[in-house]
């Protein structure tokens, strides 16, 4: 299943009940499970490889892991030295946050990941950590995977990042619990809080005051984590912006996070015309609701703003603004450059194989909405670029290639997308 060819679809009605758990919460509950004392019990963990490598890394720092299809119980006796490279795959979030968790373990670690990780940079965790008295080196002088961590005695501190990233910030919360004093951590621009939320609910003393957070370090190991992970919105909001350009459909996305830090491109769709509604169902770690999603006109829009609320949606939020009356510009989304793909390259390539009309600025792109065409676009290894332009194909059908990467994130995607359009898939 390496290329696919999809067909327009016609107007749909359909309640997604299957998005994929949210991995940000699924990488997050099997690391901190290793901080608790009792038995963490986790729900609808993401069963993507991503995913599925931190569960692996957990297991093979010692946890004890019971897995019944369902539920995947946890206890741990503290992080032991493993025999194994510890292999994140494609995982930025799995590498960065596991630097922060060994960097005070008794041991020895080696982190690895896939040709793509190995090429995205560290240095924004490995130097703060460094900063600190942790140990750590990687090629590129500590910016490039492989890593390796021997565990280390680490200082209190107070550090002011100069980037909006959760990753980071997780990893300095993470290195916080086990350091000699208070510390204190400021971004510029609030990121997604899934560690600060699941930490607190677990019992850690974190205070979270506009964009510092303080961390008392742990007297004693945290209370298990308790959890059913709720639905992706990042992968929810393919079908979202598959229901707002294909005239005459709706959607209902089910049980998904509704984190203020996490839904901010459905927001963006709905001030560019979407209809969309919002319905509250549970609140224990996270909001989490019901998203209903309506096909209306979309008009052009500009993101300048909280862009780490949006960064992994921008590629599929411009295959709407693609097909928006009028000018879309995103601008400060530098980051895009080095995610799985440099995604500024690869959405704006990709649209202009499509017959759109973009600009590309060292920031973000401009686009100019028109008749998308069908074209055939390489996802260059990135899932969220495979799954933006299958999701374009709904519109003018496409032809995407290079499509194992979907599996690191939303390994049920075809499944769902069945439902909507007729895929074809060749070798
Ligand atoms: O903390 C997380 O779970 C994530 C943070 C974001 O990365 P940055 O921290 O690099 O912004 C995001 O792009 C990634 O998909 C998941
Ligand atoms: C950027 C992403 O993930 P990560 O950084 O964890 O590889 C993503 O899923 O879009």
């Amino acid at each position: 299943m390496s290329r696919v060819v999809v067909s327009p679809a016609e107007s749909f009605s359909l309640n997604i009940s299957e998005i994929a758990p949210d991995k940000s919460i699924s990488h997050r509950s099997v690391m901190f499970a290793m901080l608790s004392k009792g038995v963490s019990e986790i729900e609808n963990f993401l069963r993507a490889e991503d995913t599925m490598n931190s569960l692996k890394i957990v297991k093979n720092l010692g946890a004890n892991v019971e897995d019944d299809g369902k539920i995947i119980k946890i206890s741990s006796n503290g992080i032991q030295e493993p025999f194994e490279i510890l292999d994140c795959g494609n995982s930025g979030t799995g590498m960065r946050l596991f630097c922060g968790l060994l960097s005070s373990a008794n041991g020895h670690f080696v982190l690895t990941g896939d040709k793509y990780l190995r090429r995205r940079p560290m240095k924004r965790v490995t130097e703060p950590l460094m900063s600190i008295g942790a140990k750590l080196d990687g090629r590129r002088n500590g910016d490039l995977a492989p890593l390796s961590i021997r565990g280390a005695s680490l200082k209190a501190f107070e550090y002011e990042s100069k980037i909006a990233s959760a990753q980071v910030k997780s990893a300095m919360i993470l290195a916080a619990l086990r350091a000699d004093g208070v510390c204190t951590y400021t971004e510029p621009e609030l990121s997604r809080d899934h560690t600060e939320r699941m930490l607190k609910g677990m019992g850690a003393d974190i205070k979270v005051d506009g964009l510092t957070t303080t961390v008392t370090p742990l007297k004693e190991l945290l209370e298990p984590l308790k959890i059913r992970v709720p639905a992706d919105p990042s992968s929810a909001f393919f079908f979202a912006v598959a229901a707002a350009i294909v005239p005459g459909s709706e959607v209902t996305l089910e049980c998904v996070t509704l984190n203020p830090t996490r839904i901010e491109a459905f927001k963006a769709l709905e001030r560019m015309g979407a209809d969309i509604s919002y319905e509250l169902t549970d609140d224990r770690y996270e909001p989490v609701g019901n998203i209903h999603v309506k096909y209306a006109p979309l008009q052009g829009i500009v993101i300048e703003e909280n862009i780490s609320w949006l960064i992994d949606e921008l590629p599929a939020l411009s295959i709407a603004m693609a097909t928006a009356e009028g000018e879309s510009i995103v601008k400060n989304a530098k980051e895009l450059r080095v995610k799985e793909s440099d995604r500024i390259s690869t959405v704006v390539e990709g649209l202009r194989a499509c017959g759109i009309e973009v600009d590309e600025y060292e920031d973000g792109y401009r686009i100019t909405g028109g008749a998308l065409k069908k074209a055939e676009v390489e996802s260059d290894g990135d899932h969220r670029i495979a799954m933006s332009f299958i999701i374009a194909g709904l519109k003018c059908g496409m032809k995407v290639s290079d499509l194992e990467c979907i599996n690191t994130s939303f390994p049920n995607f075809f499944e769902l997308l069945s439902k909507i359009s007729k895929a074809e898939f060749t070798e």
